[in-house]
């Protein structure tokens, strides 16, 4: 499935942050977002899940096609990373987290609450849910935060994986992975300074 995203204005807190985003992921594909802090990158990709509206424009190809990793891990702390990976499995309708087990190396911790891991052992098992997911195109928000090395080799693989499977990834990140990506610098998207004073939006905050 082919995400196109056409000439795309979004908002956060009510003020437009970027107007006229177009771009297109084929299947096979990774294309990265960059910009500088407050460029508007995770605000495009919240927009292009579902998680706001845009002012204008339009997505296609979005539609129960999207795994969405962003900011937060999205994991259950009273629940095992074991039980954290069959509950993500079963809401997508699947049974099988022995490649999400493997791509992170998380047998060892398959067993800890998710809430005793630490900041970089939470954020594999964050990317380890895109696995068990079996959705196509992979929305990433700073994947890498609190990854050693070894872990950014573990996702650069994964994603690699992924693309030869036919999925695809956009992702916002300020590293480079080393992988095989376009990218597409949001800077001459930003609305107007004046335009983006004094907003808060308390539903995001
Ligand atoms: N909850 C909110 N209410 C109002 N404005 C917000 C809110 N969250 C972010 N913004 C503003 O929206 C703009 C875009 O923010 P966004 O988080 O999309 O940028 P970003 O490119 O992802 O930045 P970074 O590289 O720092 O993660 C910024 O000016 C930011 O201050």
């Amino acid at each position: 499935m082919t995400l196109h995203v056409d000439n795309l204005t979004l908002a956060r807190g009510g003020v437009p942050v970027l107007t006229g985003v177009s771009l297109t992921v084929e299947p096979g594909q990774a294309l990265i977002l960059r910009g500088p802090n407050g460029a508007g990158k995770t605000t495009l990709l919240r927009t292009i899940t579902g998680l706001q509206p845009p002012l204008s424009g339009q997505i296609t190809g979005a539609e129960d096609q999207i795994a969405y990793a962003g900011h937060a891990d999205g994991l259950k702390a009273t629940l095992s990373v074991r039980e954290n990976l069959m509950f993500w499995a079963q809401v997508f309708g699947r049974t099988d987290i022995t490649a999400a087990l493997d791509a992170y190396a998380l047998h060892p911790l398959a067993d800890r609450l998710a809430g005793t891991l630490s900041a970089g052992q939470k954020r594999r098992l964050g990317l380890a849910r895109l696995l068990v997911t079996g959705r196509p195109i992979w929305i990433l928000d700073e994947p890498t935060v609190s990854l050693d090395k070894d872990a950014v080799a573990q996702f650069a693989a994964a994603v690699r994986a992924h693309l030869g499977q036919g999925g695809s990834a956009l992702m916002a990140t300020h590293i480079d992975l080393g992988l095989e990506a376009d990218v597409l610098d949001l800077t001459p998207f930003r609305a107007h300074a004046s335009a983006r004073a004094g907003a808060s939006d308390e539903a995001f905050l």
